[in-house]
């Protein structure tokens, strides 16, 4: 089984990767389903935020409140880092159980969807990574349009994590999703065909 990485910055094109590649049958294991498993009711994970947060990280149904928690965690380097330890073993057990399960049913291309791949160093478990590059303006664009943020509060997001110029240099397999999407899929056709996936 092959385990191509798929990683980029924050909202420079990785679910529209994904979701093509999903559409191709191939299947997909997406970091950021398991970041929120490891938060539900009743999970340590939870528990552990509300141990180092205090309580107005969650809802009144007692679940998390992404949303504070987010503008907690996104400027400010110590917080963010606090989290990233709290959640970063329990999101890495859930990857690699699932990896565990896909091995065992004997398929040719596995996508692991991971925003913070490096940053994690998760490269040690592919046996390729791709990643999907805009430039930085075009990025911090689209996140203030996806997610109706301010420049600043989309600039902080971007900051958080390594810079997609350095992910770039990094990449084993380079696409570039600042054009139009049609463009993104050929890219990605062609990767799939030259590895005759
Ligand atoms: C802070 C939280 C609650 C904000 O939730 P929200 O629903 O607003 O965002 P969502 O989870 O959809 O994440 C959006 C994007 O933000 C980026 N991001 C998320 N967490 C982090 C982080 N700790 N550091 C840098 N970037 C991050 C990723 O690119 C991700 O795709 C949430 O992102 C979270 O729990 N983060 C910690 C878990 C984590 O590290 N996730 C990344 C999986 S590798
Ligand atoms: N080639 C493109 N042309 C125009 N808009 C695009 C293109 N690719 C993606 N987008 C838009 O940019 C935004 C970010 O894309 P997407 O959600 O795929 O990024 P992401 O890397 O998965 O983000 P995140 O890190 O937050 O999970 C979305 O609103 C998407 O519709």
């Amino acid at each position: 089984m092959f385990i191509l990485g798929l990683t980029g910055g924050i909202a420079s094109g990785k679910s529209t990767v994904s979701n093509y590649l999903a559409s191709k049958n191939i299947p997909i294991v997406d970091a950021d389903i398991g970041a929120r498993e490891v938060v539900e009711v009743g999970t340590e994970g939870l528990q552990s935020i509300v141990t180092h947060f205090d309580k107005e990280v969650l809802s009144e149904d007692g679940s998390l409140n992404r949303k504070k928690l987010g503008a907690i965690i996104f400027d400010n380097e110590t917080k963010r880092e606090l989290l990233n330890q709290l959640l970063g073993t329990n999101i890495r057990e859930w990857i690699l159980t699932k990896v565990a399960d896909y091995r065992r049913q004997d398929i040719p291309l596995l996508v692991l969807d991971i925003p913070l791949l490096y940053e994690a160093s998760y490269q040690e478990v592919c046996d390729a990574v791709m990643v999907v590059y805009t430039p930085p303006e075009i990025q911090l664009e689209r996140l203030i349009k996806r997610n109706g943020l301010t420049t600043k509060e989309a600039q902080d997001r971007i900051n958080s994590q390594l810079s997609i110029e350095k992910k770039k240099q990094l990449a084993d397999i380079l696409i570039d999703n600042s054009n139009k999407i049609e463009d993104t899929y050929l890219q990605i056709d062609e990767w799939l065909d030259k590895m005759k996936f």
